[in-house]
């Protein structure tokens, strides 16, 4: 089905040309219109900061129960059975999202910002020492890798299928082309293992996981919507903040006048890691469906249509940020939708908040510069902007 009304677009959001650097790619999406449709896909597409706002702020229009992917659940069965939070729209996700509000509290990281800070200093200084490495592997995967699944509370073993398996996460939101079918193969593994590590006798007492077996158990949810609350902390607790730790390390290697700006006030860290969320957004994209005609600027999406809102494009928006594409550690980016907006926006942000500004203070206090010692590569995926390695050098302070 073709829209008649709206500006008609051959572009492509899963070609993987736009998936290798969307950025060229995104002026063309907003200036076209505030609403485009988008051919390649069969989905509208909203790409400019104003749109996407009102979009994620007005769930009751643009819902997320019928899958924040390209498939319609009310059409197709899910590849797995739907996220509690992610895919739910209220009553259900007011109950659920209440529930995993008060495991992921302030007090929670406040209580765990010492024994993390001394993590992120330790792992800076052994990077510091190596001197030349890969922060893919040796510092973006590394540090939530050593905080995030003891938070959890996740079995030792079979850790390392974590990163799998968000790939398959965020893949299939996608369409099933290249991309999703490589990003697949040969990882049953990590979705067999992801499923075992879900279940109650394999958290450790004291975690996080094992705190929704406990309100269970108060009869807050079932014990089946617990195992898949932990599932939704392992699908995106882990790549998404990697990734936010990569592109804030490749935005100061990148700039290296912002990395002093940063290295001369440390305070700035919190800053500069929620400028690289604006800059440099992990989560590019996510759909939302109309639960009736909606009038827009341009005509009226039908009911069932599956809208693809560029969250990494809003937060790019001349219309809405000054020197758009400028990267500026000490910008006031409050507003950015890098963790969506609105009931939807995301549960682990302030894990994520912590984790950049422990890792960013960390190298304002021990790092002179940060210098790229190669060619960053991109891991290509459907919904992240993910890096697959990243060579640099730091030079001790
Ligand atoms: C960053 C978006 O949040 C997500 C992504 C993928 C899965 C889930 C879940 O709730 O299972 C949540």
């Amino acid at each position: 089905m073709t829209s008649n009304q709206f500006p008609v677009l051959d572009i492509d959001p899963f070609d993987e040309a736009f998936l290798c650097d969307p950025y060229t790619h995104h002026a063309a999406l907003r200036d076209a219109a505030p609403v485009v449709w988008l051919d390649a896909i069969g989905a509208y597409g909203m790409a400019r900061f104003e749109e996407v706002q009102s979009a994620l702020r007005d769930h009751g229009t643009y819902c997320s129960g019928r899958g924040v992917g390209l498939a319609d659940f009310s059409k197709e069965e899910p590849f797995r059975p739907p996220s509690l939070l992610l895919e739910a729209d209220p009553p259900l996700h007011d109950r659920t999202r209440g529930l995993m509000n008060k495991i992921v509290s302030l007090k929670a990281l406040k209580q765990l910002r010492p024994q993390w800070q001394v993590k992120a200093e330790r792992l800076i200084e052994s990077l510091v020492e190596k001197g030349s490495f890969d922060a893919v592997p040796e510092l973006s995967e590394a540090f939530p890798m050593i905080i995030f699944p003891d938070t959890i509370g996740l079995a030792d073993e079979g850790r390392e299928h974590l990163i799998d398996y968000a790939t398959i996460v965020f893949n299939a939101f996608g369409p099933r082309n290249r991309v999703f079918e490589e990003g697949n193969a040969g990882k049953e593994a990590a979705i067999e293992w992801v499923a075992w590590a879900c279940e109650r006798e394999n958290l450790k007492p004291g975690g996080w996981g094992m705190a929704l077996y406990e309100a269970a158990d108060r009869g807050e949810c079932t014990s089946d919507e617990a195992a898949r609350m932990v599932r939704s902390f392992l699908s995106a607790g882990v790549d998404t903040t990697v990734n936010g730790i990569g592109h804030m390390v490749l935005a100061l290697a990148k700039h290296p006048a912002q990395f002093a700006k940063l290295r001369e006030n440390p305070k700035l860290a919190p800053r500069a890691f929620e400028e690289s969320l604006r800059w440099d957004s992990t989560v590019q994209t996510f759909f939302r469906t109309t639960t009736g005609d909606v009038e827009v600027e341009g005509g009226t999406i039908p009911e069932g249509s599956k809208v693809l809102l560029f969250l990494a494009s809003a937060n790019r928006d001349p219309r809405k940020w000054d020197d758009a594409d400028d990267f500026q550690v000490d910008r006031n980016v409050s507003g950015h939708v890098g963790f969506g907006f609105g009931i939807h926006q995301c549960l682990g942000q302030m894990v994520a908040r912590l984790e950049g500004e422990l890792i960013g203070t960390a190298l304002a206090n021990q790092v002179a510069s940060i210098r790229l010692t190669g060619e960053p590569v991109r891991r290509l995926n459907n919904t992240l902007h993910a890096l697959g390695s990243l060579p640099i050098e730091l030079e001790a302070a």
